[in-house]
């Protein structure tokens, strides 16, 4: 045995296969690198793509937690694993790779429809090929690997490489679901270890990922000036602060506000800076996880954005002008009443205003002032050009009334629902 080949390691697997009945196509790696057997999770080196690739398959933000990853994968009905369950390797190099012993891929084969095998990367193609496509009669589809080495592949050209893979995929539609059935869905979440804290950070990243794509727009139209980055990393920041009018983001007293706070967080750390108006300060704020998250983000917050505490209109006026977005988190699902109370009144005018002046507004679950259960609509009530609704669709958005204030509609997947919605009152 040759010095080289002393330096080679024996790795046991050790990460549990991402899987279940639902199940349509299966992903293999070759085996977790240092990095992801350190992370306890696949694809764990901070420059491997792999995330961020199935993210923007998607258009989702990429997922950041282990927990994020699961549902991501679960969510879309892909099942994950590696070819090799041992081998001898040297650090992440597969060309080293001796000794190699499968894993069973049987256990996800009998309890998942897949319809599709796919490979990331060639070595993961070759070892498949010769240890597994024997027993499981499935051809392999070979993907470029997205580990940072395969450097001449950019981001951009990975997805659509990817894309044959979310091509195979079913996609579920959530159902359209009424608020106190929503509030059950979360206490279901919750009680599978997700709780409405981690509910909200993701809200709220999802709420900041859709405007950074409509800032992103305007620099590619050429109405900002800016220079950002190309988009090759929608995903991530920090990066290059644009030096336009801050995206300015109105936060209400509830859950609903908390996820504007989360929001401004995000955008402020990925270099977009904000201008959030609350008509509370974070520490006067009652609702949980809503005050939590309004204190983290306060604190967290950098020198190009600000929060402005109960501006007066002309105030409220002059953070409008020439700002590229306006996020609405005043009120969401919480909201049920016929009139909306000062200020809030007020600065939904302003937002209706400000829209006619060509900013364009994203309201955050449902546009403030419209009921998210019947449809009904407040006297001050937010016109929106879109609404990211969280996890599920409400029936007021459909209702006349509030398909006329919503713009375009988009449900933010913030956890994997499928299983929770037997029995669950779905709106007829
Ligand atoms: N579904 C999910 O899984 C997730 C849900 N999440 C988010 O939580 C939101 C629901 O939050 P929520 O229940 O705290 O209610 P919310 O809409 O903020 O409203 C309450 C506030 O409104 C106020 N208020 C009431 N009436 C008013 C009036 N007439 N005029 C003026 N104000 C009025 C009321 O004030 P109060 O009456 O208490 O003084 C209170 O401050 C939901 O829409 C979604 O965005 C995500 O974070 C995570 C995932
Ligand atoms: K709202």
């Amino acid at each position: 045995m040759g010095e080289r080949a002393q330096e080679r390691e024996h790795i046991e697997h050790g990460i549990a296969p991402v899987f279940d009945g639902r199940s349509e196509v299966l992903v293999l790696g070759t085996m977790p690198s240092p990095a992801s057997r350190e992370a306890a999770f696949f694809y764990g080196h901070p420059q491997n793509r792999f995330w961020r690739v199935l993210a923007a398959l998607f258009d989702e933000p990429a997922p950041v937690t282990n927990g994020e990853r699961t549902d991501l994968l679960l969510r879309h009905h892909i099942a994950l694993w590696d070819v090799l369950a041992s081998c001898d390797i040297r650090g992440a190099s597969d060309a080293s790779i001796a000794n190699a012993r499968p894993n069973d891929l049987g256990r996800i084969l009998s309890a998942a429809p897949i319809r599709r095998v796919f490979c990331t990367g060639a070595t993961s193609a070759r070892l498949y090929g010769k240890l597994c496509e024997p027993a499981t009669g499935l051809a392999a589809v070979k993907l470029p690997s997205t580990s940072p080495a395969n450097a001449a592949w950019s981001l951009p050209r990975l997805v659509e490489a990817y894309r044959p893979l979310a091509a195979e995929l079913s996609l579920f539609e959530p159902p359209v679901l009424d608020v106190p059935a929503v509030v059950d869905l979360e206490a279901a979440i919750a009680a599978a270890g997700t709780g409405l804290d981690e509910l909200m950070e993701r809200a709220g990243r999802f709420l900041a990922y859709e405007v950074r794509k409509v800032l992103e727009a305007r620099v590619m139209d050429g109405v900002e000036t800016v220079a950002v980055r190309p988009a090759d990393d929608l995903q991530t920041g920090p990066r290059r602060s644009p030096a336009g009018v801050p995206t300015v983001i109105f936060c209400g007293n509830g859950n609903n506000g908390g996820d504007g706070w989360v929001a401004a967080r995000y955008l402020d750390a990925w270099g977009f800076p904000v201008c959030l108006i609350t008509a509370t300060d974070a520490s006067d704020l009652v609702a949980e996880p809503a005050r939590t998250a309004a204190l983290r983000a306060q604190a967290s917050l950098g020198p190009a954005s600000r929060v402005l505490l109960s501006p007066s209109d002309a105030e409220v006026a002059a953070a409008l002008r020439g700002a590229p977005v306006a996020v609405d988190a005043l009120l969401g699902t919480g909201f049920a009443h016929r009139t909306v109370r000062a200020p809030f009144d007020r600065w939904i005018a302003a937002i209706n205003e400000a829209r006619r002046q060509g900013v364009f507004v994203l309201a955050a679950d449902v546009p403030s002032g419209l009921s998210a259960q019947t449809g009904e609509s407040a006297a001050t009530t937010v016109q929106a050009d879109a609404t990211l609704t969280m996890i599920v669709p409400k029936p007021g958005l459909f209702a006349p009334a509030g398909a006329a204030v919503c713009g375009f509609v988009r449900t933010a997947p913030l956890a994997y629902i499928e299983p929770f919605l037997k029995g669950a009152r779905t709106h007829l």
